[in-house]
């Protein structure tokens, strides 16, 4: 595939993804003809695209896959500003010489993305009028000229970096969980007013079980005879309230019961009694049933009113649902996975396939601790991972005060997240192999102590498969558009291009195609070195290893399944590069290096780049 092609590709993905007539009759043909374009906002240089101006055309739709515009390597200008377009900002890892980008006054969701930190030509950016939450990203790009981040829902302090600090306060004006300078704002004031709001934020929205209590507590509020005539309102009314949270919950109850009281004063008391008895009736029993946690392993110490009662807090939403953070009074921190997009399970096969995940034991398997079923509501509980996830900590912070990533550790996590899959490959508990599915940086945990945990194994049983086949990371092999099945080929593949992920400090693209292309090309044409990310590439001695490592990386990565090697050999050829590594170490104490390469690291540089 040329690259005219992938950029072609990119480019029609991204009209489908608008669905607009303009772009559907105009987007045909060749996008580049040497300097220009025919296609409507699209600019060329040197046949390849560089700018895409689409202003106000009315854009609708979301852009699904978030590395839609990888292949567009050299374009500079990207304005889709004043359109619909919703779901969240773009991957621009790839799009390393963007200077100007413009999203503003559009839909979009989710976090500012991490990918943007790395573009050192950015001049201009602009996110506002959008609903963007999260924090903002400690951008200190010197490039950067003009940024405008106001009207959306972000959080959190200001970041203090110079550039940030640069601009005033009109670029991040009208985003109310903001704080620091240059809006003046102190966060302590800001997080104790929000610290009465986070009580209960995960159960408050999730669970029935809680509206239900908070049903009864509105039943004292009233008398016995108002119920019937106000039964469906109330309802309502009660879910919204839970929204809210409890200060406001109080507040509307005492309204509601007013305005209650004035509407049925003409009602039949007896009618009203009878038909409350049963509904509370049927209440109680609701409860009972779906405030019950199940563990997998004893009592768990903690049920769902403890959940219930915990401060929660979103950490993202993922293909198959959202994660909460919860921490219990007892001190414990645990995530709750609410799953979204499943099959259409009966609870027993629900509780069988879970019941399998739940049985795996493996000490870099993310355990799962328990789960809560209920037709509308299905939960998975595990620990908090405290170094949080993989991609984060190969990606984030770059060109900040980032503690390294060094060779040792990545190198650890490789042979950690091999046994992993390795484990899942050969359980012979299951009655067939269910294989990872989808093997990627965001779900490899890191714990306390730095150990992988993988995550995420076997939604394979809980989803429904037309998603899965969108979403997981499996369905992308060169394989699968063929054979249209995942195996334990398909989480090699994934795995290799984990490996590539680690030692290149790039992500891969939308199919991990991209980022083997390239290190296959750079071997080839023996710019190697130049493939390593340059935190690891200092360290000299590690070299071989870190060489050896790609070549595993790449045979994981080979297009034909059969070529592959297995998960066991693959364990094999990882413990023999970290043993060989280890052992170097020991023999040659002397030479063991500083990995930041901070104190005496720049004598030890290997020159990898020609
Ligand atoms: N046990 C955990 N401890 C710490 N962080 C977690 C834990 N489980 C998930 N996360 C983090 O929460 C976020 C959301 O996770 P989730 O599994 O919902 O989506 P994802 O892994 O990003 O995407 P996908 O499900 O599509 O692979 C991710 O950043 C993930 O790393």
């Amino acid at each position: 595939e040329t690259v005219a092609q992938r950029e072609h590709d990119a480019l029609t993905a991204l009209k489908l993804s608008f669905g607009n007539p303009l772009l559907s009759a105009n987007w045909s043909g060749s996008q580049c003809s040497t300097n220009r374009s025919t296609w409507f906002g699209i600019g060329c240089t040197d046949n390849r695209v560089t700018s895409i101006a689409l202003q106000g055309l009315g854009l609708s739709g979301r852009i699904d896959d978030p590395l839609t515009l990888a292949p567009l390597t050299e374009l500079a200008l990207l304005s889709l500003r004043n359109n619909l377009i919703s779901g969240p900002v773009l991957n621009f890892s790839f799009n390393l010489k963007l200077a100007s980008l413009d999203l503003s006054k559009n839909s979009l969701t989710g976090p500012i993305s991490d990918s943007l930190l790395r573009l050192d030509k950015l001049e201009l950016l602009q996110l506002s009028d959008n609903k963007l939450n999260g924090s903002i990203p400690p951008f200190n790009q010197t490039s950067l000229k003009a940024f405008n981040v106001s009207n959306n829902n972000l959080t959190g302090e200001i970041p203090t970096t110079t550039i940030l600090q640069s601009f005033n306060q009109s670029s991040y004006l009208g985003n109310p969980g903001l704080c620091g300078e240059p809006i003046s704002i102190s966060c302590q004031s800001l997080e104790s007013a929000n610290d009465n709001n986070a009580k209960n934020r995960l159960g408050l929205s999730s669970l029935n079980y809680l509206f239900i209590v908070a049903d009864f507590v509105l039943f004292l509020a009233l008398s016995w005879s108002l119920f019937a005539l106000y039964s469906k309102t109330r309802e309502c009314k009660a879910i919204a309230n839970v929204r809210k949270g409890a200060g406001e919950a109080d507040k509307n109850r005492d309204v509601e019961a007013n305005s209650v009281q004035n509407s049925i004063q003409d009602s039949v008391q007896e009618r009203v009694q009878n038909s409350m008895q049963i509904s509370i009736q049927r209440r109680v029993e609701a409860a009972e049933e779906t405030r019950k946690l199940t563990f997998m392993k004893g009592d768990g110490g903690f049920d769902l009113d403890n959940l219930l009662k915990s401060s929660a807090e979103g950490l993202g939403k993922g293909s198959f649902g959202s994660c909460y953070k919860a921490a219990l009074d007892d001190g414990r921190v645990i995530v709750v996975k609410r799953l979204r997009d499943l099959r259409p399970l009966t609870k027993e096969e629900f509780i069988q396939n879970v019941s399998f995940l739940g049985a795996l034991e493996h000490p870099n398997l993310m355990p799962l601790l328990g789960y809560y079923y209920s037709p509308e509501e299905k939960l998975l509980v595990y620990n908090f991972a405290t170094k949080g996830n993989l991609f984060n900590r190969i990606h984030r912070g770059r060109g900040t005060n980032r503690i390294p990533f060094k060779w040792s550790s990545r190198l650890a996590v490789a042979v950690g997240v091999a046994r992993a899959v390795e484990y899942l490959h050969l359980n012979a508990a299951a009655p067939t192999v269910i294989p990872h599915g989808n093997l990627r940086s965001p779900n490899v945990l890191l714990d306390e102590d730095d150990v992988a945990k993988v995550s995420d194994y076997g939604l394979i049983l809980l989803v429904a498969p037309s998603l899965a086949a969108q979403r997981m990371a499996a369905y992308r092999t060169p394989e699968y558009d063929q054979q249209r099945k995942v195996s334990k080929m398909s989480d090699v593949w994934s795995y290799g291009c984990l490996l590539l992920e680690l030692l290149t400090g790039r992500s891969p693209g939308p199919k991990g195609v991209e980022l083997h292309h390239w290190v296959h090309r750079a071997v080839r044409e023996e710019w190697t070195g130049e493939v390593l990310d340059r935190e690891i590439a200092t360290q000299r001695e590690a070299v071989k290893g870190m060489f050896d490592l790609l070549k595993l990386a790449l045979s994981c990565c080979e297009a034909s399944p059969e070529k592959r090697p297995q998960m066991g050999e693959v364990v094999t050829a990882v413990e023999t590069i970290k043993n060989s590594m280890e052992e170097n170490d020991s023999t040659d104490r002397s030479s063991s290096m500083d990995e930041s390469g901070s104190s005496n690291g720049s004598s030890r540089t290997i020159r990898y780049i020609r």
